[in-house]
C-alpha cells in the first residue's frame, strides 16, 4: 500500500467539486482529469506499482465527490484505465507520461466536443426561436450562442433553478456573451410561459443505455410541460456522460443534498418532526425526449445503448463493470 499522501491541489479540486464551486457535468469531468495530471505529476516514487495503487486511491477519491454526472467515473476512467491495465509499462517516468497525455486527451476532447455539439445544436434553432433551459448547462450555452453568433435572434427563458439558482449563472453567460433577449422565470413559472416556447434544451449529467436522461431535478417536469404543448424537448451532451454502468443494470444515484439549501439551518432546528427532501436531479424519460444533440451527431434516446456499443464495444463495456466492482 502507497504511502504517498494526496497531493493537496487534489485536495482542492475534490473539495470544490464537492461544494459545487467546480459544478455542471462536463467541468466536472475535466477537473477529475486534471486533478489526475496532477497527481501523477507530483509523485516522486520510483515504484512502479506503488504509483499504479497511489493513482487508483487518487481515481477513487476524486470519483466519489459527486455520484451522479457519470462523466467523472468515466473521465476518471479514461484516465487512468489503460495504465491499470497495462503491462507493457516499464517504469514510473512511462506511467506518468500515460496518465499526463491522457488527462490531456481528454480535457481537449470534452472542450471539442462542445463547440461541435455547438456547431450542431445550432443548426436545430431557426431565427425567432424563443427557447427555455434550465440549470445551467455549458453545453446549451454554447449551443445557444453559436445560434445567435450566425446571426440568428434567438430569445432563451431560463428558469431559476432552485434551490441553488444556477438559472443565475446561465443568465450572466448569455448577457455576457451578448444573448440580450434573457427572461428569467421561477421554475413553478414554466406552464406559464411554454406558450411562448418552441424549444426545450437542456444538459446531462448522465444519459442511461435506455434512453433516460438524468438532469437537474424539475427538468422532467419541464420535459411534461414540454410534450403536454407538442414541444421538442433536446438534451445536449457529450458521449462521455452516456453510462457504461447501466448496461447492466446499475442504477443511476441521485444525489440528495443537505436539507439546509432549502431552509435556513435555525428553522430546521426548530422543528425536529418537520422533513426537507432535497434530491439534486431527476429523471426524464425517453418517450419524452425529442434527440440527444451529442458530438457524434443527433442520437434518438432509443439509440443509446448502440452509442455505448460505439464507444466501448460490449466486451470493454463488461470490463469496464468489473473494474468498478473489483475497487
Ligand atoms: O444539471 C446540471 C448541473 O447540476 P449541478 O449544478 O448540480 O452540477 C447541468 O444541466 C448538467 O451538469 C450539464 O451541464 P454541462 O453541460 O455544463 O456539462
Amino acid at each position: 500500500m502507497t504511502g504517498k499522501p494526496i497531493p493537496e491541489e487534489v485536495v482542492q479540486i475534490a473539495s470544490d467539486i464537492k461544494n459545487m464551486r467546480i459544478r455542471g457535468a462536463g467541468r466536472i469531468a475535466r477537473a477529475g482529469a486534471l486533478a489526475l495530471r496532477i497527481a501523477a505529476e507530483k509523485y516522486t516514487g520510483q515504484n512502479l506499482d506503488d504509483f499504479k495503487e497511489y493513482i487508483r486511491i487518487v481515481a477513487d477519491y476524486v470519483v466519489k465527490t459527486r455520484p451522479t454526472a457519470v462523466s467523472l467515473p468515466n473521465a476518471v476512467s479514461y484516465v487512468v484505465s489503460p495504465l491499470l491495465r497495462a503491462d507493457s509499462i516499464r517504469d514510473v517516468e512511462e506511467a506518468k507520461r500515460m496518465i499526463i497525455e491522457n488527462a490531456e486527451k481528454f480535457m481537449d476532447y470534452s472542450e471539442r466536443a462542445v463547440e461541435r455539439i455547438a456547431e450542431i445544436g445550432s443548426r436545430l434553432l431557426r431565427d425567432g426561436d424563443t427557447v427555455l433551459t434550465h440549470c445551467n448547462s455549458q453545453v446549451v450555452v454554447s449551443v445557444i450562442k453559436a445560434a445567435v453568433k450566425q446571426g440568428k435572434s434567438v430569445e432563451v427563458i431560463a428558469t431559476e433553478t432552485r434551490p441553488l439558482f444556477q438559472g443565475h449563472i446561465t443568465i450572466k453567460m448569455l448577457l455576457d456573451a451578448g444573448v440580450d433577449a434573457v427572461t428569467l422565470v421561477p421554475d413553478s413559472a414554466v406552464r406559464s410561459v411554454i406558450k411562448d416556447v418552441d424549444k426545450v434544451i437542456v444538459g446531462a449529467d448522465t444519459v442511461t443505455a435506455n434512453g433516460a436522461v438524468v438532469n437537474k431535478v424539475g427538468t422532467s417536469l419541464i420535459a411534461l410541460i414540454a410534450r403536454e404543448r407538442g414541444i421538442d424537448f433536446y438534451v445536449a451532451t457529450e458521449t462521455y456522460k452516456f453510462s457504461p454502468y447501466t448496461v447492466w443494470g446499475e442504477l443511476v444515484v441521485i444525489e440528495e443534498r443537505t436539507p439546509t439549501e432549502v431552509l435556513p439551518e435555525d428553522v430546521i432546528a426548530k422543528n425536529p418532526y418537520l422533513k426537507v427532501f432535497n434530491p439534486s436531479f431527476d429523471v426524464t424519460p425517453p418517450y419524452l425526449v425529442t434527440a440527444i444533440i451529442t458530438e457524434i451527431g443527433l442520437i434518438p434516446p432509443q439509440a443509446s445503448l448502440l452509442v455505448l456499443e460505439e464507444l466501448y464495444g460490449r466486451g470493454a463495456i463488461h470490463d469496464t463493470i468489473q473494474t468498478v466492482e473489483e475497487e
